[in-house]
């Protein structure tokens, strides 16, 4: 082979090696871009993650567990049984790369939030907290969790928080960072920070605001309520109410009823429900004009996608 031809292959290849690289980088320049618009914290705010991640990493024991299920719906479960799922600060890193990995997932649809050994979640572990009780790490561990459970509740999954037993404190803050909170009967959710000289600093309290209006937010912080399934639906705070499975003979596991209560929002073409939420997500999150031009772009990557196609070859009529 002549060299001008043999130089010519090599300088398309070495070309071709660029274009794919540059491919790459522009997907990776996406995702952390996705990823950073999400979180509330960064540099610029003088968030340095992989400093905090460091110190949480010191306190472990317990996991964020996580299922993707075939059917689109993936399960999150809280597990530090022998401290009432109380959350490590390996837990905090476990959930922000749990978060990663959901928001990385194309065919999901729903997610169930749940805690492990039939109780929800007693907050941040004591432990920890002793730890770490001087402000700056508390400052830093506050926007890491605000950072997580911010990218939790954009995911573009249709989120529910089960409760059974007992969610208090930052397991209380945990359920308002999920669209909708299931619980079963017998079970609390309270916030209990007064009781330790605190006020949320996981974002709790201005997503308990927009769930159940001022008033009802300063009750329920201000007399640390212990929130019944009863008041709960009464306040706007829980979409629903399911059998306790061990006291009532025949009713069907916990998980079970939440996934059935779940799939009615998540039935259907994944594409279709990612957009769903994403519609309402921005349409919460963003002043009109903004929402109104999201909700244009949401609009235009299912219109004229398969699953318009097919219903309108179906001609389907909605009786
Ligand atoms: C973001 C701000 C926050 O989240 S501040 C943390 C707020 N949470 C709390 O203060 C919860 C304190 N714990 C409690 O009130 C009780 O332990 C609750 C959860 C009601 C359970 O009571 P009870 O059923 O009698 O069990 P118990 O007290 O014997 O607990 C079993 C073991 O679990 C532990 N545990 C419980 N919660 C935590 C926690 N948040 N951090 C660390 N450990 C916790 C208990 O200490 C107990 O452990 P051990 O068996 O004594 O070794």
């Amino acid at each position: 082979m002549e060299i001008a031809t043999c130089s010519r292959m090599v300088l398309c290849a070495l070309r071709q090696q660029v274009l794919r690289c540059s491919s790459h980088c522009r997907t990776w320049a996406r995702l952390l871009q996705r990823q950073r618009s999400s979180c509330v914290y960064s540099s610029i705010h003088g968030f340095n993650q992989d400093e905090i991640k460091e110190k949480l990493q010191a306190f472990h024991g317990g996991s964020i567990d996580l299922l993707k299920q075939d059917s689109g719906i993936a399960v999150l479960t809280i597990n530090n049984p022998s401290r009432m799922n109380a959350f490590s600060g390996s837990m905090m890193i476990d959930l922000e790369e749990r978060v990663s990995q959901l928001e990385n997932w194309p065919e999901g649809k729903g997610l169930i939030v749940q805690g492990a050994a039939e109780t929800f979640c007693s907050g941040s572990d004591l432990n920890a907290v002793r730890a770490i009780s001087n402000q700056q790490d508390g400052m830093k561990m506050c926007m890491f969790m605000q950072n997580a459970l911010t990218r939790l509740l954009r995911l573009p999954l249709i989120s529910v928080a089960l409760v059974e037993g007992r969610a208090l404190g930052g397991g209380a803050e945990l359920t308002t960072a999920c669209d909708f909170r299931l619980m079963e009967a017998g079970s609390v959710i309270q916030f209990v920070h007064k009781h330790m000289g605190l006020v949320p600093g996981w974002g709790g309290a201005a997503r308990l605001v927009h769930l159940v209006g001022s008033q009802n937010a300063l009750k329920l912080l201000g007399g640390a309520v212990k929130v019944d399934p009863e008041l709960g639906v009464n306040i706007g705070l829980v979409d629903g109410v399911l059998e306790g499975h061990q006291k009532t003979e025949g009713a069907a596991p916990l998980l079970q009823q939440a996934e059935n209560w779940l799939s009615r929002y998540t039935k259907g073409p994944a594409p279709v429900i990612q957009a769903v939420k994403k519609v309402v997500l921005s349409g919460r999150e963003l002043p009109l004009s903004e929402a109104l031009r999201t909700e244009k772009d949401i609009f235009g990557t299912v219109w004229g996608a398969p699953a318009n196609l097919e219903a309108l070859a179906s001609k389907s009529k909605h009786k």
